[in-house]
C-alpha cells in the first residue's frame, strides 16, 4: 500500500515582508523600493520604474512612429515626452524590457535622458526630458533650418561624443539618423531611440537568431536585420552581413553630411551626375542598394562653400568608407575633430576679415533694372485685391471636436522637371501644417499653358487665400472660392498690364490647370480644374480622386456648348474656342471665359487606416503612366515620398513624356523601418 505523505503546500511559517521605502531622484521624483519592472529584470538606483497614476498626464501626441506614439505630457508638474510603445505581441513586451534595461544604464548629456518609466501592466511608458526643438530631420527639412557652420560643427562634435560614450560601454545604436537626434533650446543634440540598439557581444547572436527564425535569408530575415533606414545603412548591413559598431560610424558620416548640405541623401541632382549606369535618377530599392554596395555610390559630399573645413569633408568620406575596418572609431573621430575645430576657429577670423574688406566694394554694385513682371509676387499680393480691409487668421481645427477621429500621419515629397521642354510652366506648393495646426495640410500643382504666368501667380495666390479664410466656410466652399478669386484676380492683373504696359503682347492669354488636396483631420478634399490628376492608394489599390476636364469628355463638351462656347474636332481631338484649348477648366485663359471655367470639381473622402498614400501629378505623368502602374512603381521604390515622386517623374520621362512633369507624393501613415525596405 502506498501512503502519501502530505507535502506541505501551506504557507511558510512566516511571510517575507516587502519593505516599501522611498528615496528621491535628482529631479525630485520619488522612487518607491523595490524599484524594478514587473518582471524584476529592470533595475535602477536613480530612475523610478513605476509611478503612481496621479504623478503624470499625457497631453497631445507629438509623433506617431511605426512602433510607438510619443506624447507631450507632465510628470510631477514638469514637461516631459512620453513614449508609449505599441505592444501587441510578447516579442514587443520583451523588446520594451530590453530597451528599458539599456536606457537605465545610459547617462550622458549627448543622449536623450530617461527620467522615469512605468513598466507594469497595463501601462508601459518611457518618460524622457522634453527636447523643445524636435528632431534634426524635421528641423532641416520641414522648418528648412540652415545651421551656421559653427552650429553644425558643435552638433557634430556632441553627437560624436555621445556615440563614443555608447561604443565605450559596449552598445551599438544601429539607427543613427537625423530623425533620431533631438535638439534642446540651445540647439544641443541628444541621441534618442534605442529601439534597435544591441550590446556588441550580442550582435552576432541576434543576427543568427533572426536568420534561424526565418529559415532562409529572405523575407523575415531581411526585415529583422536590415534595421535602420535604408539610406543611412552601411554596405555591410545592406549585404546582410553582421552589424558592427563601425556601421554606426557610416550612418554618422551620412547624417553629418546631410546636416552640412541640408539635402536628404541621394536626392541632390549633383549625385546623379556622379552616379552612372543603372541609376540615372531611377532609384528602386534594389538599385540603390546595389549602387551603394558595389558601385560605392554615396550622397553628394558637402562642398567647401558650406564652410566645412576640407579636413572634415575627408573625415566624412572615411566614415562612409565601403570597408568597415578603414572607418575611424569614435575615439579617432574626436581626436581628428578637435584638430579641425582648432584650425577652423582661426580660419573663421581670417575669412571674416576678408568679407569685411570686400563688402565695401559690394555697395558700389548696382542692381540691374528688371522689366519682367514677376508673376509669383503678383500672386502673393492677391490679398490686397480680394480683401479691402483686414482679415482674421482662423482655422478649421475645431471643425470637428471629435477627438476619437482617425488622424492620418503625413510625410510628403515632390519632384518637378521640365522634361524635354525648354521651359518650365508647372508650379507646385507643399503646405503641411497650415496655421501651425497638426491636422490641416494642403498641397497643390498648377500646369501652365501659353506661358507660365498663370501657374506662377496661382501657386502663391491659392495658398494665401486659403490661409486667410473665414473659418465659418466649409473646406469645400473655401476651395471653390479660392480658385474663382484667383482666376478673377489674375485676369484683372493681366488686363491692367495690357492697358498700361506696352511690352506685353496683346494676344498674351496665359492659363493653367490646377489641382489641390486639402486634408482637415480625417477628411481629404481634392479640388480640380483641368487635367492634373490625384489618386489615393487604399489597401493597395488606386482610386481616382479627380476627373479630367478635357473637351473629349462629353459632359464637359456639353457644359461648354450650353454656355455658348464652341468646341471643334481639330487635328487629333476636341478643342475649345479659337485658341483650340484641350482643357475645359482653368485659371486664366481670359479669351475663353466663361466657357473654360475656373470652378473646380471637388471630391471629399473620409480617410481611414487603409489609406496608404496620395499621388498628385500634372498630365506629363498621367499621359504615359497609368494609375495602376503608379501603385506598382511605388511598391518597389524606397519608401521616401521624395524618392517616390522622383522615381515616377523619371519613369514618365523615360517613357517619352514630352511635357513638364510634376509629382507630389503624400504618405498617409507612418512607414515602419521594415516597410521602408520592403
Ligand atoms: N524627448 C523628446 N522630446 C521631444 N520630442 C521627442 C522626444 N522623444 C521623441 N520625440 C519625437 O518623437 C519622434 C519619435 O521618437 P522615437 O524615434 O524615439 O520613436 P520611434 O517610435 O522609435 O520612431 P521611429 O519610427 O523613428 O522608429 C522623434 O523623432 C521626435 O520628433
Ligand atoms: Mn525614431
Ligand atoms: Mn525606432
Amino acid at each position: 500500500m502506498i501512503t502519501f505523505t502530505s507535502c506541505s503546500h501551506q504557507r511558510p511559517a512566516y511571510t517575507p515582508i516587502i519593505v516599501y521605502s522611498q528615496t528621491k531622484t535628482e529631479m525630485g521624483l520619488e522612487i518607491t523600493h523595490p524599484n524594478t519592472c514587473i518582471r524584476g529584470c529592470c533595475h535602477s538606483d536613480s530612475i523610478p520604474l513605476h509611478l503612481p497614476p496621479s504623478s503624470h498626464t499625457l497631453l497631445h501626441p507629438i509623433a506617431r512612429g511605426a512602433e510607438s506614439v510619443v506624447y507631450d505630457g507632465t510628470l510631477d508638474g514638469k514637461k516631459v515626452a512620453v513614449k508609449k510603445p505599441v505592444l501587441s505581441t510578447s516579442d514587443d513586451i520583451n523588446k520594451f524590457h530590453k530597451e528599458l534595461q539599456l536606457l537605465c544604464k545610459l547617462n550622458h548629456e549627448g543622449i536623450a535622458t530617461l527620467v522615469a518609466a512605468h513598466a507594469r501592466p497595463p501601462n508601459y511608458m518611457f518618460f524622457f526630458k522634453f527636447y523643445e526643438f524636435g528632431n534634426l530631420s524635421q528641423k532641416l527639412h520641414v522648418e528648412e533650418w540652415s545651421p551656421s557652420i559653427d552650429q553644425a560643427l558643435k552638433i557634430t562634435r556632441q553627437l560624436a561624443n555621445a556615440l563614443q560614450y555608447l561604443h565605450n560601454i559596449g552598445i551599438v545604436h544601429r539607427d543613427v539618423k537625423p530623425a533620431n537626434v533631438l535638439l534642446d533650446k540651445s540647439m544641443r543634440p541628444h541621441l534618442a531611440d534605442f529601439g534597435l540598439s544591441e550590446y556588441k557581444q550580442d550582435l552576432k547572436k541576434v543576427t543568427m537568431e533572426n536568420w534561424r527564425s526565418s529559415g532562409k535569408p529572405t523575407g523575415g530575415f531581411h526585415k529583422k536585420n536590415m534595421v535602420g533606414t535604408l539610406i543611412y545603412m552601411a554596405p555591410e548591413v545592406l549585404r546582410k552581413e553582421i552589424h558592427t559598431e563601425k556601421s554606426d560610424v557610416y550612418s554618422f558620416g551620412i547624417s553629418i553630411n546631410e546636416l552640412l548640405t541640408g539635402v536628404v541623401p541621394y536626392t541632390d541632382l549633383r549625385t546623379e551626375a556622379q552616379a552612372h549606369t543603372v541609376l540615372e535618377m531611377n532609384y528602386t530599392e534594389q538599385q540603390l542598394t546595389a549602387a551603394v554596395v558595389s558601385e560605392g555610390l554615396r550622397p553628394a559630399l558637402a562642398g567647401t562653400e558650406s564652410g566645412a573645413p576640407p579636413r572634415l569633408l575627408s573625415l566624412i568620406q572615411r566614415c562612409w568608407d565601403a570597408d568597415s575596418d578603414s572607418r575611424p572609431s569614435f575615439d579617432d573621430i574626436i581626436t581628428e575633430f578637435d584638430l579641425i575645430i582648432g584650425n577652423n576657429n582661426s580660419s573663421t577670423v581670417e575669412e571674416n576679415a576678408v568679407t569685411e574688406s570686400s563688402s565695401d566694394d559690394s555697395t558700389k554694385t548696382v542692381q540691374p533694372f528688371k522689366e519682367n513682371i514677376n508673376w509669383f509676387s503678383q500672386g502673393e499680393n492677391i490679398l490686397k485685391s480680394v480683401y479691402e480691409s483686414g482679415f482674421d487668421v482662423k482655422s478649421w481645427s475645431k471643425y470637428s471636436e471629435n477627438s476619437s477621429l482617425y488622424v492620418p500621419v503625413l510625410s510628403w515629397g515632390s519632384f518637378a522637371t521640365c522634361g524635354r521642354r525648354e521651359t518650365m510652366e508647372d508650379t507646385h506648393f507643399l503646405m503641411p501644417r497650415l496655421w501651425n495646426e497638426d491636422d490641416i495640410h494642403i498641397f497643390g500643382i498648377f500646369d501652365g499653358h501659353r506661358g507660365a504666368a498663370a501657374a506662377e501667380f496661382s501657386v502663391r495666390a491659392i495658398p494665401r487665400l486659403l490661409q486667410t479664410l473665414d473659418c465659418t466656410k466649409s473646406p469645400t466652399d473655401a476651395l471653390k472660392e479660392a480658385f474663382i478669386n484667383t482666376d478673377i484676380a489674375f485676369r484683372k492683373e493681366l488686363n491692367n498690364q495690357h492697358k498700361y504696359k506696352a511690352f506685353i503682347q496683346k494676344d498674351y492669354r496665359p492659363g493653367c490647370t490646377a489641382i489641390t488636396a486639402l486634408i482637415v483631420q480625417n477628411r481629404l478634399y481634392v479640388a480640380n480644374a483641368g487635367d492634373c490628376r490625384a489618386i489615393l492608394c487604399r489597401a493597395g489599390c488606386p482610386y481616382p480622386l479627380s476627373k479630367d476636364h478635357v473637351a473629349s469628355c462629353l459632359e464637359e463638351r456639353e457644359r461648354v456648348t450650353s454656355l455658348g462656347g464652341e468646341v471643334k474636332w481639330q487635328l487629333d481631338t476636341w478643342r475649345v474656342g479659337p485658341a483650340a484649348l484641350q482643357v475645359t477648366r482653368s485659371i486664366g485663359d481670359d479669351d475663353l471665359k466663361p466657357w473654360v471655367t475656373a470652378e473646380p470639381e471637388i471630391t471629399e473622402t473620409v480617410l481611414s487606416g487603409d489609406d496608404e498614400y496620395l499621388v498628385m501629378a500634372s498630365d506629363g505623368l498621367w499621359d504615359v503612366v497609368s494609375d495602376l502602374e503608379v501603385v506598382n512603381i511605388i511598391k518597389n521604390t524606397v519608401k521616401d515620398p521624395g524618392m517616390c515622386s522622383k522615381r515616377l517623374a523619371t519613369e514618365a520621362a523615360q517613357r517619352g513624356s514630352n511635357d513638364n512633369i510634376t509629382v507630389i507624393v503624400v504618405f498617409l501613415r507612418p512607414v515602419s523601418t521594415a516597410e521602408r525596405i520592403y
